[in-house]
């Protein structure tokens, strides 16, 4: 397993060791000891999975405000998707700052976002299963949304047409306006 910081420190790309034989291919999809290392001490309680239809799905950014909020393992099964990561943590020296990487059942990469960011993603590809590990139980009172086109944050998604969104995305606030209750240093 390759562990890489991204631009945004606290924000990993990890690349697993893929082992290839005639029968097909095998690797550690998490190892809580390698991430250790790594200086990720987290204890993940649950598993989410989503499937999307169609290319152009776009979901986010999410994040749980405190005390629920989340730190995630994200795993693209399916197809491939542009995954985001932005930090909303007030006084962070990377504040409103995003990180953009393409996840793919193909190149098998992994995002870990920590607590204090928002997060989201847009299909790459039609029938995209993504699957990720949180560490804070779902909790829908804490569950907040920030609108994925925000200018402040300007996200270069790799996308022509308007997205497909939930209703919930639709109308996300902006960020300027979001319930933000994440201080950098906590
Ligand atoms: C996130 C979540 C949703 N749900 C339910 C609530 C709702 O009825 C249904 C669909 O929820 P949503 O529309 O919020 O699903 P979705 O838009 O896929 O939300 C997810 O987006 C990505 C980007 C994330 O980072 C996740 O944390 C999560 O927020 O699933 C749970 O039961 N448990 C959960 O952990």
């Amino acid at each position: 397993m390759n562990i890489k910081e991204t631009h945004l420190p606290g924000v990993l790309l990890i690349e697993p060791m893929v082992f290839s034989d005639q029968r097909g291919w095998f690797m550690e999809s998490y190892n809580q000891k390698v991430l250790e290392q790594a200086g990720i001490n987290i204890h993940f309680v649950q598993d989410n999975r989503s499937y999307s239809k169609m290319k152009g799905t776009l979901r986010g950014l999410h994040y749980q405000l405190e005390p629920k909020a989340q730190a995630k393992l994200v795993t693209c099964l399916s197809g491939a998707i542009f995954d985001v990561a932005v930090d909303i943590r007030k006084n962070s020296p990377t504040y409103a700052q995003w990180v953009g990487v393409t996840l793919s059942s193909e190149n098998k990469r992994q995002l870990f976002i920590p607590k204090g960011f928002a997060h989201g993603f847009l299909t790459l590809t039609d029938d995209v299963e993504v699957q990720y590990k949180v560490d804070e139980f779902y909790a829908p009172a804490h569950d907040r949304s920030i609108r994925w086109n925000d200018e402040t944050i300007g996200i270069q998604w790799p996308l022509r047409m308007t997205p497909i969104l939930s209703k919930k995305d639709e109308c996300a606030p902006l960020l300027s306006t979001a319930e933000i209750n994440f201080f950098y240093g906590d």
